[in-house]
Protein backbone atom coordinates (compact mmCIF):
# COMPACT_ATOMS: atom_id res chain seq x y z
CA UNK A 1 0.00 0.00 0.00
CA UNK A 2 1.43 3.33 -0.84
CA UNK A 3 2.05 6.27 1.95
CA UNK A 4 -0.67 8.73 2.66
CA UNK A 5 -0.79 12.05 3.93
CA UNK A 6 -1.93 11.84 7.48
CA UNK A 7 -1.96 15.24 10.17
CA UNK A 8 0.24 14.54 13.27
CA UNK A 9 -0.32 16.77 16.93
CA UNK A 10 1.74 17.32 19.41
CA UNK A 11 3.20 19.43 21.68
CA UNK A 12 6.13 21.92 21.11
CA UNK A 13 9.40 22.37 23.29
CA UNK A 14 7.35 25.08 25.21
CA UNK A 15 4.51 22.80 25.74
CA UNK A 16 2.12 24.69 23.40
CA UNK A 17 -0.36 22.67 21.43
CA UNK A 18 0.26 22.30 17.12
CA UNK A 19 -0.32 19.85 13.99
CA UNK A 20 1.38 19.55 11.14
CA UNK A 21 1.69 17.04 7.82
CA UNK A 22 2.86 13.55 8.20
CA UNK A 23 2.98 10.25 6.01
CA UNK A 24 1.61 7.18 7.09
CA UNK A 25 2.96 4.08 5.54
CA UNK A 26 2.38 0.62 6.67
CA UNK A 27 0.71 1.51 9.98
CA UNK A 28 3.96 3.65 10.91
CA UNK A 29 3.89 7.61 10.80
CA UNK A 30 7.13 9.60 9.76
CA UNK A 31 7.75 12.99 10.59
CA UNK A 32 7.67 14.14 6.12
CA UNK A 33 5.69 16.70 5.15
CA UNK A 34 5.42 15.86 1.38
CA UNK A 35 3.67 19.09 0.14
CA UNK A 36 6.47 21.05 1.32
CA UNK A 37 9.80 18.38 1.41
CA UNK A 38 9.81 18.39 4.77
CA UNK A 39 12.14 15.87 6.70
CA UNK A 40 12.41 15.70 10.42
CA UNK A 41 15.01 13.26 11.84
CA UNK A 42 17.29 12.25 15.59
CA UNK A 43 20.57 11.85 15.98
CA UNK A 44 19.70 10.54 18.86
CA UNK A 45 22.15 12.31 20.81
CA UNK A 46 25.07 11.32 18.43
CA UNK A 47 27.40 14.51 17.41
CA UNK A 48 29.19 12.02 15.24
CA UNK A 49 28.20 14.36 11.83
CA UNK A 50 28.88 11.18 9.47
CA UNK A 51 25.54 9.59 10.47
CA UNK A 52 23.84 13.10 9.27
CA UNK A 53 20.81 12.94 9.03
CA UNK A 54 19.79 10.03 11.52
CA UNK A 55 16.82 8.60 11.57
CA UNK A 56 13.63 9.70 10.06
CA UNK A 57 11.00 10.37 13.22
CA UNK A 58 8.37 7.58 13.46
CA UNK A 59 5.42 7.35 15.71
CA UNK A 60 2.95 4.32 15.88
CA UNK A 61 -0.10 6.83 16.72
CA UNK A 62 1.01 10.38 15.21
CA UNK A 63 0.55 11.41 18.44
CA UNK A 64 3.79 13.23 19.15
CA UNK A 65 5.78 13.98 22.54
CA UNK A 66 9.19 14.46 20.94
CA UNK A 67 9.19 18.42 21.56
CA UNK A 68 12.23 19.32 19.71
CA UNK A 69 11.01 17.60 16.56
CA UNK A 70 7.56 18.77 16.73
CA UNK A 71 8.65 22.56 16.46
CA UNK A 72 12.05 21.75 13.91
CA UNK A 73 9.10 19.87 11.90
CA UNK A 74 6.05 22.74 12.47
CA UNK A 75 8.24 25.57 12.19
CA UNK A 76 10.39 24.57 9.00
CA UNK A 77 6.60 24.89 7.37
CA UNK A 78 6.37 28.43 8.38
CA UNK A 79 9.48 29.50 7.57
CA UNK A 80 8.84 27.26 4.04
CA UNK A 81 5.18 29.10 3.72
CA UNK A 82 6.89 32.71 4.51
CA UNK A 83 9.23 32.31 1.62
CA UNK A 84 6.64 30.68 -0.79
CA UNK A 85 4.25 33.48 0.31
CA UNK A 86 6.18 36.66 0.76
CA UNK A 87 8.81 35.97 -2.14
CA UNK A 88 7.60 33.43 -4.23
CA UNK A 89 10.73 30.97 -3.40
CA UNK A 90 10.15 27.41 -3.19
CA UNK A 91 12.62 26.20 -1.15
CA UNK A 92 15.79 27.51 0.35
CA UNK A 93 17.24 27.11 -3.43
CA UNK A 94 14.04 28.34 -4.89
CA UNK A 95 13.63 24.79 -6.40
CA UNK A 96 12.09 22.83 -3.57
CA UNK A 97 15.10 21.28 -2.18
CA UNK A 98 14.31 19.01 0.67
CA UNK A 99 14.47 20.44 3.82
CA UNK A 100 15.87 18.27 6.34
CA UNK A 101 16.20 19.02 10.12
CA UNK A 102 18.09 16.85 12.70
CA UNK A 103 17.36 17.27 16.27
CA UNK A 104 19.33 15.89 19.35
CA UNK A 105 22.18 16.40 17.98
CA UNK A 106 25.28 15.66 20.54
CA UNK A 107 24.61 16.10 24.48
CA UNK A 108 24.23 19.13 25.78
CA UNK A 109 24.60 20.65 22.89
CA UNK A 110 24.25 24.69 23.21
CA UNK A 111 24.34 25.38 19.09
CA UNK A 112 22.07 25.44 16.11
CA UNK A 113 23.44 25.65 12.44
CA UNK A 114 23.33 25.05 8.61
CA UNK A 115 25.97 22.66 7.61
CA UNK A 116 25.53 23.04 3.89
CA UNK A 117 23.01 20.76 4.02
CA UNK A 118 20.48 20.64 6.52
CA UNK A 119 19.52 22.22 9.66
CA UNK A 120 20.91 20.56 12.89
CA UNK A 121 19.59 21.36 16.70
CA UNK A 122 20.71 20.70 19.95
CA UNK A 123 19.23 20.13 22.88
CA UNK A 124 20.98 22.98 24.76
CA UNK A 125 22.51 22.45 28.64
CA UNK A 126 19.37 22.95 30.45
CA UNK A 127 20.45 26.34 32.05
CA UNK A 128 21.97 28.29 28.53
CA UNK A 129 19.47 26.82 26.11
CA UNK A 130 16.46 24.45 26.26
CA UNK A 131 15.97 22.08 22.97
CA UNK A 132 17.26 25.05 20.09
CA UNK A 133 14.17 24.10 17.79
CA UNK A 134 11.82 25.64 19.78
CA UNK A 135 11.87 29.18 18.62
CA UNK A 136 10.34 30.31 15.34
CA UNK A 137 13.10 33.02 14.98
CA UNK A 138 15.91 30.48 15.23
CA UNK A 139 15.08 28.16 12.83
CA UNK A 140 13.60 30.59 10.50
CA UNK A 141 17.82 32.04 11.07
CA UNK A 142 18.90 28.55 10.32
CA UNK A 143 17.11 28.05 6.76
CA UNK A 144 18.45 31.77 5.95
CA UNK A 145 21.38 30.47 6.14
CA UNK A 146 20.43 28.32 3.31
CA UNK A 147 19.09 30.88 1.46
CA UNK A 148 21.94 33.15 1.80
CA UNK A 149 24.36 30.58 0.31
CA UNK A 150 22.12 29.89 -2.19
CA UNK A 151 21.99 33.45 -3.40
CA UNK A 152 24.83 35.87 -1.89
CA UNK A 153 26.74 33.48 -0.25
CA UNK A 154 28.43 35.73 1.54
CA UNK A 155 31.44 34.17 3.30
CA UNK A 156 31.12 33.70 7.00
CA UNK A 157 33.98 35.94 8.16
CA UNK A 158 34.39 39.69 8.86
CA UNK A 159 31.83 42.12 6.93
CA UNK A 160 30.73 39.59 4.85
CA UNK A 161 30.09 37.28 7.73
CA UNK A 162 28.23 39.98 9.53
CA UNK A 163 25.81 40.55 6.91
CA UNK A 164 25.06 36.60 6.30
CA UNK A 165 24.76 36.78 10.13
CA UNK A 166 22.13 39.64 9.97
CA UNK A 167 20.28 38.68 7.32
CA UNK A 168 19.59 35.68 8.76
CA UNK A 169 18.42 37.91 12.15
CA UNK A 170 16.25 39.74 10.31
CA UNK A 171 14.28 36.99 8.23
CA UNK A 172 14.20 35.76 11.25
CA UNK A 173 12.76 37.75 13.15
CA UNK A 174 10.63 39.01 10.17
CA UNK A 175 8.97 35.22 10.04
CA UNK A 176 8.69 34.95 13.83
CA UNK A 177 6.83 38.28 13.41
CA UNK A 178 6.91 39.94 16.92
CA UNK A 179 7.36 43.31 18.48
CA UNK A 180 9.40 42.75 21.25
CA UNK A 181 12.51 44.83 20.83
CA UNK A 182 13.71 42.28 17.48
CA UNK A 183 15.13 39.47 20.18
CA UNK A 184 17.01 36.53 18.74
CA UNK A 185 16.54 33.02 20.49
CA UNK A 186 14.11 34.77 23.42
CA UNK A 187 12.50 31.32 23.74
CA UNK A 188 14.81 29.01 24.15
CA UNK A 189 17.80 31.18 25.74
CA UNK A 190 18.04 30.84 29.27
CA UNK A 191 14.94 29.22 30.95
CA UNK A 192 15.09 31.10 33.90
CA UNK A 193 16.39 33.94 32.80
CA UNK A 194 13.16 36.47 31.34
CA UNK A 195 13.76 39.22 29.41
CA UNK A 196 17.52 38.44 27.86
CA UNK A 197 17.63 37.23 24.57
CA UNK A 198 20.93 36.07 22.58
CA UNK A 199 20.93 39.37 20.10
CA UNK A 200 18.76 42.29 20.18
CA UNK A 201 18.48 44.15 16.62
CA UNK A 202 16.90 46.93 18.34
CA UNK A 203 19.40 46.99 20.97
CA UNK A 204 22.51 45.52 20.44
CA UNK A 205 24.37 47.67 23.25
CA UNK A 206 22.38 45.23 25.23
CA UNK A 207 24.40 41.87 24.71
CA UNK A 208 27.83 44.60 24.29
CA UNK A 209 27.19 44.31 20.64
CA UNK A 210 28.32 47.29 18.06
CA UNK A 211 24.65 49.55 17.12
CA UNK A 212 27.17 52.01 14.77
CA UNK A 213 30.39 51.83 12.41
CA UNK A 214 32.32 53.67 15.24
CA UNK A 215 31.99 50.49 17.94
CA UNK A 216 32.64 48.12 14.78
CA UNK A 217 34.71 45.44 16.35
CA UNK A 218 37.98 44.14 14.85
CA UNK A 219 38.31 40.77 15.85
CA UNK A 220 40.51 38.01 14.58
CA UNK A 221 39.18 36.25 11.90
CA UNK A 222 39.47 32.76 13.75
CA UNK A 223 37.15 30.65 15.75
CA UNK A 224 37.88 32.50 18.95
CA UNK A 225 37.49 35.85 17.11
CA UNK A 226 33.98 34.59 15.76
CA UNK A 227 35.58 34.69 12.47
CA UNK A 228 35.88 38.65 12.82
CA UNK A 229 32.83 38.92 14.93
CA UNK A 230 30.14 38.13 12.73
CA UNK A 231 27.61 37.51 15.72
CA UNK A 232 29.17 40.98 16.33
CA UNK A 233 29.29 43.30 14.00
CA UNK A 234 26.14 42.27 12.78
CA UNK A 235 24.68 44.69 15.46
CA UNK A 236 24.99 47.24 12.87
CA UNK A 237 23.37 46.12 9.69
CA UNK A 238 20.75 44.67 12.26
CA UNK A 239 19.84 48.30 13.53
CA UNK A 240 19.95 49.76 10.17
CA UNK A 241 17.30 47.73 9.25
CA UNK A 242 15.41 48.36 12.70
CA UNK A 243 15.30 52.04 11.86
CA UNK A 244 14.57 51.20 8.24
CA UNK A 245 11.27 49.43 9.41
CA UNK A 246 10.41 51.85 12.07
CA UNK A 247 10.74 54.76 10.23
CA UNK A 248 6.61 55.63 9.30
CA UNK A 249 5.24 54.96 6.32
CA UNK A 250 7.65 51.79 6.37
CA UNK A 251 5.77 48.20 6.51
CA UNK A 252 7.27 45.01 7.45
CA UNK A 253 6.30 43.46 4.20
CA UNK A 254 7.89 46.00 2.11
CA UNK A 255 11.09 46.02 4.14
CA UNK A 256 11.68 42.40 4.03
CA UNK A 257 10.72 42.84 0.33
CA UNK A 258 13.89 45.22 0.04
CA UNK A 259 16.14 42.96 2.45
CA UNK A 260 15.70 39.71 0.16
CA UNK A 261 15.78 41.81 -3.14
CA UNK A 262 19.39 43.37 -2.27
CA UNK A 263 20.29 40.12 -0.96
CA UNK A 264 18.87 38.07 -3.80
CA UNK A 265 19.85 39.99 -6.98
CA UNK A 266 22.63 42.59 -5.97
CA UNK A 267 24.78 41.37 -2.91
CA UNK A 268 27.52 38.90 -4.01
CA UNK A 269 30.15 36.38 -1.09
CA UNK A 270 32.47 39.59 -0.66
CA UNK A 271 29.73 42.62 -0.20
CA UNK A 272 30.73 44.74 2.98
CA UNK A 273 28.20 47.07 4.89
CA UNK A 274 28.78 49.72 2.35
CA UNK A 275 27.83 47.37 -0.69
CA UNK A 276 24.78 46.65 1.27
CA UNK A 277 23.19 49.82 1.73
CA UNK A 278 23.84 50.36 -2.07
CA UNK A 279 22.41 46.99 -2.44
CA UNK A 280 19.22 47.83 -0.61
CA UNK A 281 19.26 51.44 -2.01
CA UNK A 282 18.85 49.66 -5.55
CA UNK A 283 16.23 47.73 -4.38
CA UNK A 284 14.14 50.29 -2.98
CA UNK A 285 14.19 52.11 -6.05
CA UNK A 286 13.70 49.08 -7.89
CA UNK A 287 10.63 48.27 -5.75
CA UNK A 288 9.16 51.85 -5.03
CA UNK A 289 10.68 54.19 -7.24
CA UNK A 290 13.78 56.65 -6.70
CA UNK A 291 11.74 59.45 -4.70
CA UNK A 292 9.67 57.19 -2.64
CA UNK A 293 9.55 57.06 1.30
CA UNK A 294 11.05 53.75 0.98
CA UNK A 295 14.51 55.05 -0.84
CA UNK A 296 14.73 58.03 1.65
CA UNK A 297 14.53 56.06 4.67
CA UNK A 298 16.51 53.23 4.05
CA UNK A 299 19.38 55.63 3.27
CA UNK A 300 19.15 57.67 6.16
CA UNK A 301 18.36 54.08 7.97
CA UNK A 302 22.15 53.16 7.26
CA UNK A 303 23.62 56.79 7.20
CA UNK A 304 22.38 56.56 11.44
CA UNK A 305 24.38 54.17 11.77
CA UNK A 306 27.30 55.56 10.30
CA UNK A 307 27.25 53.72 6.66
CA UNK A 308 27.22 55.99 3.69
C1 LIG B 1 19.57 32.95 16.22
C2 LIG B 1 20.12 31.59 15.93
C3 LIG B 1 21.61 31.50 16.17
O1 LIG B 1 22.33 32.45 16.30
O2 LIG B 1 22.08 30.20 16.20
C4 LIG B 1 23.41 29.99 16.53
C5 LIG B 1 23.74 29.58 17.86
C6 LIG B 1 22.67 29.44 18.89
C7 LIG B 1 25.09 29.32 18.17
C8 LIG B 1 26.08 29.46 17.20
C9 LIG B 1 25.76 29.87 15.89
C10 LIG B 1 24.42 30.15 15.55
C11 LIG B 1 24.08 30.61 14.16
O3 LIG B 1 23.16 30.01 13.54
O4 LIG B 1 24.74 31.56 13.68
CA1 LIG C 1 12.56 36.97 18.28
ZN1 LIG D 1 23.69 32.34 12.16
Amino acid sequence: NKATHATGTGKGVLGDNKSFNTLSSSGTYYLQDSTRNLKTYTARNSANENLLPGTLLSDSDNYWTDGAAVDAHTYAAEVYDYYKTKFNRNSFDGNGAAIKSTVHFGRNFNNAYWNGAQMIYGDGDGSTFVPLSGALDVVGHEITHAVIERSANLVYENQSGALNESFADVLGNLIEDRDNGWLLGEDIYTPSVSGDALRSMSNPESQGDPAHMDDYKNLPNTREGDWGGVHTNSGIPNKAFVNFVETSGITRDNAGKVWYRALTSYMTSRSDFDDARNATIQAATDLFGSSSTEVTAVTNAWAAVGVG
